[in-house]
């Protein structure tokens, strides 16, 4: 029997900064229940209340209105955050496959407004930029001066998700209000784990593949602890893609591989604003 009946009541606006989490504690996502009605999406300059009841804890009934938008599991409200995505594209590839090429391109394509680009690597970048003095802009960048840190990076990153898989991911998500996201950089199986669990609906995944001519082309070569390792072969095998984009100058013209991608995305973010 219920004895009490919790109500929290927050703003939430497409477009600007999630509400500030009430607890900082983080659970895995349920299903999706039923969605919620096309007035409980906001466009964009109209701020919304809702009021949401939430059982006591020593009732547990969980309260789940869409994957990652609202949580209370057993009771507890886990995390609050704005509209969850429409569309969550999971890109993957080999180090100068293009991904970040790719992702930029698809973020020019539907602009600012609809889509954000995420990369897993950021936050993990940021993190050990600041802890080993580095310059984080580099860090970022395509260049050579990221290569000479990867190997460390990766094991340094690999401490931090042997703890906590979702870690990087969600530090990542956290703050993205767009309806489509486009993360650049999953590498493991429990990233593209993480995103299905918690967005099961949304979450498309994209494979990015070229030569290693291409590659090599662009900079690569085999380097032992990186190339042979998780980080570039995690997701080799036994991973099933949803759409595959081959970049390189035999392909077909990267636009028209898009192409389908792109309108995947508009159509999300459209309904969106419904
Ligand atoms: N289709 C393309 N046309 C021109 N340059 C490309 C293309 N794809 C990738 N590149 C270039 O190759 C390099 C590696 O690509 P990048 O996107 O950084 O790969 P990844 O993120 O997979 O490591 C970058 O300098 C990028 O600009
Ligand atoms: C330590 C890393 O996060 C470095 C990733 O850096 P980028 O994402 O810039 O790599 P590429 O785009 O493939 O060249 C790898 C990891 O295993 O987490």
């Amino acid at each position: 029997m219920i004895d009490r009946v919790f109500c929290i009541i927050f703003r939430t606006v497409r477009g600007l900064s999630p509400v500030t989490p009430v607890s900082s504690a983080l659970h895995s996502g349920h299903p999706a229940a039923t969605p919620p009605s096309s007035t409980e999406h906001a466009p964009t300059p109209c701020p919304r209340v809702f009021v949401l009841p939430c059982f006591s804890p020593e009732h547990p009934v969980p309260l789940i209105l869409k994957d990652s938008w609202f949580r209370c599991g057993s009771s507890e409200l886990m995390e609050v955050r704005g509209p969850g995505p429409e569309l969550v594209l999971v890109f993957s590839g080999k180090r100068k496959s293009g991904k970040d090429y790719i992702t930029d391109l698809i973020s020019d394509r539907l602009g600012p407004a609809v889509c954000s680009v995420l990369r897993l690597s950021g936050p993990l970048k940021k993190q050990y930029a600041q802890e080993h003095g580095l310059d984080l802009d580099q860090l970022l960048g395509p260049g050579p001066y990221k290569e000479q840190y990867r190997a460390d990076m990766i094991l340094w990153g690999e401490a931090r998700r042997s703890q906590d898989p979702g870690f990087f991911c969600r530090l990542a998500t956290a703050g993205a209000a767009q309806p489509v996201w486009v993360v650049s950089d999953a590498r493991r199986l429990s990233d593209l784990q993480w995103f299905r669990s918690e967005f099961t609906q949304q979450t498309v995944s994209v494979r990015v593949q070229c030569s290693n001519e291409t590659r090599q082309k662009r900079g690569w070569s085999f380097t032992p602890g990186v190339d042979d390792a998780e980080s570039e072969c995690g997701l080799d095998e036994g991973v099933h893609f949803d759409w595959v984009i081959t970049n390189e100058a035999a392909a077909p013209p990267l636009d028209e591989q898009l192409q389908p991608i792109l309108d995947l995305a508009r159509k999300a973010a459209a309904s969106a604003n419904q």
